[in-house]
């Protein structure tokens, strides 16, 4: 079980930023080659890419790569770098079909060969950024083992549905959320939930944090330091939770020793579900 709660995103072509945002501390860093980079700025931003991933200044946060998209010249330069540099996760953007996935996952796997990685090491979390994108992502979410997680892409899926963002309820968002998030589940994998653009509006951008993590998404995008600790507090888990959860973890111990299948605890049936759900808890509980 690893927690995925912050993912922040980091220009790849700010050099500033590559090289000291570990400081922040989110659970996933998220070096950007795709829209944050200008296309004139694509080669060098791909080079300081690979040399921050070699340098390996990020220690237990996990490192993604988001390349450019399949329909652009630069992903197989971008994946290429990505790979032999040792990156954890690729973030395909825009992602709308299986092929997409399947062709990046050969790619991939010819890479590894050439580079001596693992074959399967490198993982793959794909964007859904389009309404094409939310009706397929079930398919896209289990096409490959490889694939760890699935983000929603709001600014993007926005555009493509000729809408913006409302305040409040953000009912232009909903079905998606739904969607993307009953995939991933469907995949058992992660789900990631839109990036906030306002950094500023820390109201805001809590009212929408309460509303994934309710849902029941791993976590979101994020675009600022900010906001990472933000969403780390809001998705702690309350003191009474985290009581409970090592109450139902000490019982599930107990039961295991004595050899006993089923157990109860103040009269509740204590099942895998139950001690599995108590175990993410108490993970919630260490990271807060
Ligand atoms: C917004 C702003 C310019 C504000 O900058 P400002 O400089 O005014 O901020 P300040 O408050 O002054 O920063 C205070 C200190 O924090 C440092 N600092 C700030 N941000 C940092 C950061 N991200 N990483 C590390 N460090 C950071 C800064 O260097 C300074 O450090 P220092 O000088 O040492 O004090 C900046 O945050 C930023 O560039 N964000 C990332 C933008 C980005 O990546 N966009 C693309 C991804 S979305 C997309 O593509 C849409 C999507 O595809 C999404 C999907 O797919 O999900 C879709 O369709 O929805
Ligand atoms: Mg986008």
């Amino acid at each position: 079980m690893r927690l995925r709660r912050s993912m922040m995103f980091i220009p790849g072509a700010n050099a500033g930023m590559l090289s000291n945002s570990y400081i922040y501390k989110p659970d996933s860093v998220m070096f950007d080659l795709e829209d944050s980079v200008s296309l004139t700025e694509k080669d060098s931003a791909r080079f300081l890419v690979f040399n921050t991933l070699k340098e390996n200044l990020y220690g237990d946060i996990e490192t993604v790569v988001r390349i450019n998209g399949v329909e652009t010249p630069f992903w197989e330069d971008d994946l290429d770098m990505a790979v032999r540099a040792g990156v954890q996760i690729v973030r395909l953007p825009k992602t709308e079909t299986v092929e997409e996935v399947k062709e990046l996952e050969q790619r991939i796997a010819k890479i590894e060969k050439d580079c001596g990685r693992t074959i399967g090491d490198t993982k793959i979390m794909a964007a859904i950024e389009s309404a094409c994108g939310v009706v397929n992502s079930v398919a896209i979410a289990k096409s490959t083992p490889r694939m760890v997680a699935i983000a929603l892409a709001g600014f993007d899926y926005l555009v493509d549905m000729q809408t913006s963002r409302s305040s409040g309820s953000e009912p232009e968002l909903f079905y998606a959320r739904a969607a993307v998030l009953h995939a991933a589940r469907a995949a058992k994998i992660d789900a990631f939930d839109v990036a906030y653009g306002n950094v500023n509006d820390e109201e805001g951008f809590l009212r929408e944090v309460e509303i994934a993590k309710n849902l029941g998404y791993n976590g979101k995008s994020l675009i600022h330091p900010r906001q990472i600790e933000l969403l780390h507090k809001a998705y702690a888990p309350a003191q009474k939770d985290v009581d409970h959860a090592r109450k139902v973890v000490a019982a599930a111990e107990d039961a295991e020793k004595k050899g006993l299948g089923v157990i109860s605890l103040d009269g509740k049936m204590i099942d895998p579900p139950v001690v599995h759900e108590a175990q993410r808890v108490l993970l919630l509980a260490e990271h807060s």
